[in-house]
């Protein structure tokens, strides 16, 4: 088996030797400098020089109970091997730069660690929420793996509205403790990973009561199974959620209470306190307690960065080793990567992971000072933070799980089988669209920025940073084909779906509707806006993080880099080219993409378009009352009936 992996394919080496970039140099670049390079080396090797960590069997012949039982064996071997969590030797920016590049986990589990939310949530949770003495007293005992933890916030009834949670915490004055209670079936915590046989702590979010009164959400930190016989703790039902699309090693679980009691300073007191006699003193600001979320919302950037950065991997050496087809007569078989469609399919996912990775690392430092101003009461930039975090996260989820999909269909039959890793890397990324927040939820949370940001540029009022732009709009008549001047572009149109969307909105308030009815009827542009939006900030941070981030660079790395950045433009230009030349003022606008001039003077009412294509209250129940009544998995009946259906739409 070693003499068949020394073995390099002959294409793949003749590839390899074309480079024209040094190739420790890029790495490097991307690691943040050597000594970051080395030290993710070190321990890779680590890691792989491990033979327990291979699979005997692949993991898709284990039943599910084998295939959880080989994933805990390995978790265990990795913490042995990576020693605690804890580098104390390392700065915070150190940290970051490490975490963002380690992608050894995902060599060792196909479907995640169960151990993934102790070290991200859990860890992350008690840091942000916790006091100085609940800090000091649990973290010690996270990273020395004394105890394991989740972070359990999910329930059957709610995800997405976190207000609307309903596990109680009600306060007990008497005893000084805390009663957990699962009143409904809704109630009970479903999803949290490692949950259901893993952990034996986590921290529960829980609808407060103190004196009668609600204290909103609030973080406790539970002890949910007794550390020797991993049984259940009283009053506390637990168990596995079932199988799914992917993430079955990572063990997710749900979580009932009944009556269960915890001693009050569980609650984690950072922001809100409850006093020993019962006294609520509420948080500065109510939406710290979703600060966790936002710190995995920015990782999430970097974990795409790493996913879609291993499958256009796969992807890319196939193209290079597979030939195929004869193009011209008496001449070999080309491989296919010479195809310009099979380039223009794979190249994109390798700009794409690259923006992913500078991106990532520009909002984490954005997250890591406004993290400091909040430690000294300052709020300012938690807005704008919460606000990129949200469309960020969104846009860069979604298009790597689009681009992955489109790396394992470039591997033609051989990217269906699992030993191409790429459906359970689909399957990983895939899950991102959902977790830490639904995908449309998070574009429309900055959506209610970017129109407040609207509304504060429409009375002159300074907006915030990376929103500037929709009060630069004015000056800006013209844009081109170079890159900056598509990321005027870019702007343009997201200033225009912001001014389309206050539009909407006020002309739905006018006719009589609520302010939140207004909101629901404009909220497919909001999200088109929200993504614009997105579409900005990651063009205009790729450009100009690269354009100081490489200086110290060769030339030749700078050209492959700065070629990257050119291609992720030029490709979203031509993906809303139609947004782009759809004027949103009356101003005239040129443009010239890939040698080709294209002029439109023409003014559309974009807004009227999004109306009419509103599916009506009686459509809308006709197509539901198809799929409720099973008709859906008729597929001789089923077009037919969408048919009739469709062309009976009231439209009007
Ligand atoms: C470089 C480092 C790299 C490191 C790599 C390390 C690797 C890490 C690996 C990652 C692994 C990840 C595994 C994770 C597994 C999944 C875990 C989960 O899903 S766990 C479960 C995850 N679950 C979810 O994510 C649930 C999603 N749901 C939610 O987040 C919320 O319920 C909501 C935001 C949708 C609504 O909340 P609601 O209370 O109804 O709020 P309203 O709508 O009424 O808005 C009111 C105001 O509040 C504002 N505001 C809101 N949030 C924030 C914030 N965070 N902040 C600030 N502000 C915020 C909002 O803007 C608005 O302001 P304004 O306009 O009034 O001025
Ligand atoms: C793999 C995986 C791992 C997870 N791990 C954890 C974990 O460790 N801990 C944990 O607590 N949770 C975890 N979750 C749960 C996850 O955070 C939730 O699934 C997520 O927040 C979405 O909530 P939901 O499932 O209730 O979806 P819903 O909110 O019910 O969404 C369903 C649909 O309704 C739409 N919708 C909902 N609200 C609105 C709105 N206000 N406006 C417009 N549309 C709306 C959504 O866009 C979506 O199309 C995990 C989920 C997955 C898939």
């Amino acid at each position: 088996m070693d003499a068949v992996n020394k073995v390099i394919n002959e294409d793949l080496q003749k590839e390899r030797d074309k480079c024209k970039f040094n190739v420790a140099e890029l790495t490097a670049f991307l690691d943040g400098g050597d000594k970051f390079t080395q030290k993710r080396r070190e321990k890779e090797n680590r890691v792989f020089s491990i033979q327990g960590l291979r699979d005997a069997v692949p993991d898709e012949y284990m039943s599910h109970k084998e295939r959880y039982e080989n994933a805990v064996r390995k978790a265990v071997i990795m913490h042995q091997t990576l020693g605690t969590l804890e580098d104390k030797t390392l700065t915070e920016y150190e940290t970051a730069r490490l975490a963002l590049r380690a992608t050894t986990s995902s060599a060792i589990f196909k479907e995640n660690s169960p151990l993934m939310l102790h070290y991200s949530m859990f860890a992350n949770v008690i840091e942000g929420q916790g006091d100085e003495k609940q800090r000091e007293y649990w973290l010690k005992k996270i990273n020395n793996m004394e105890i394991i933890g989740t972070y359990a916030q999910t329930e059957l009834g709610h995800g997405t509205f976190i207000r609307g949670l309903e596990t109680t915490a009600e306060y007990d004055p008497k005893t000084e403790e805390f009663v957990l209670n699962s009143p409904k079936l809704t109630a009970y915590k479903w999803w949290p990973g490692g949950l259901a046989h893993t952990a034996n702590h986590c921290v529960v979010m829980a609808h407060t009561y103190s004196q009668g009164k609600s204290c909103g959400i609030q973080p406790f930190m539970v002890q949910i199974r007794d550390l020797e016989t991993n049984m259940p703790m009283k009053g506390v039902k637990l168990g596995e959620i079932g199988a799914k699309l992917g993430f079955n090693t990572v063990n997710n679980g749900f979580l009932g209470f009944e009556n269960h009691r915890i001693p009050r300073d569980r609650m984690l007191m950072k922001n809100s306190q409850i006093l020993k006699d019962g006294t609520f003193i509420s948080s500065p600001n109510s939406k710290l307690t979703y600060g966790t979320m936002v710190y995995i919302r920015v990782s999430i950037l970097g974990t795409m960065a790493n996913t879609l950065g291993r499958a256009v991997t796969i992807a890319t050496r196939y193209a290079a080793v597979r030939r195929q087809s004869q193009p011209k007569p008496n001449e070999p078989e080309p491989q296919i990567l010479d195809y310009v469609t099979q380039q223009h399919k794979l190249f994109i996912g390798i700009a794409s992971s690259h923006a992913y990775y500078i991106s990532c690392f520009w909002l984490w430092t954005l997250y890591h000072r406004v993290t400091k101003e909040l430690a000294v009461g300052n709020m300012d930039n938690l807005a704008e933070l919460h606000a990129l975090a949200c469309c960020l996260k969104a846009t860069t989820s979604a298009d790597a799980a689009v681009l992955v999909e489109r790396c394992r269909l470039a591997c033609g039959g051989h990217g269906y089988m699992l030993s191409s890793n790429l459906p359970q890397i689909y399957a990983n990324v895939t899950a991102a669209n959902t977790y830490e927040g639904e995908n449309t939820v998070m574009l429309l949370q900055t959506a209610r920025a970017l129109v407040k940001a609207g509304m504060q540029v429409a009375q002159g009022q300074k907006v915030s940073p990376s929103m500037a732009y929709l009060a630069d709009q004015s000056k800006m008549a013209k844009w081109d084909s170079s890159v900056d001047g598509i990321v005027k572009g870019f702007q343009k149109v997201a200033a225009g779906k912001v001014a389309a969307c206050l539009a909407s909105l006020q002309r739905h308030t006018n006719n009589g509707q609520s302010a939140e009815d207004a909101w629901n009827l404009t909220s497919v542009q909001l999200v088109a806006a929200s993504e614009a939006h997105a579409r900005v900030i990651l063009l205009s941070v790729f450009k100009s993080e690269m354009d100081v981030q490489t200086l110290t660079l060769s030339g030749e790395t700078r050209t492959v880099l700065f070629q990257l950045v050119q291609l992720y433009t030029i490709y979203w230009a031509l993906e809303k080219v139609g947004d782009l030349l759809l004027p949103t003022t009356t101003t005239t606008y040129s443009v010239s993409i890939c040698d080709t001039a294209m002029r439109c003077d023409g003014w559309m009412d974009e807004t009227s378009l999004f109306e009419k294509s509103t599916i009506q209250t009686s459509a809308r129940t006709g197509i539901a009352g198809l799929v409720l009544s099973g008709l859906v998995y008729d597929s001789a009946v089923y077009p037919e009936l969408v048919h009739q259906s469709l062309t009976s739409w009231p439209l009007q």
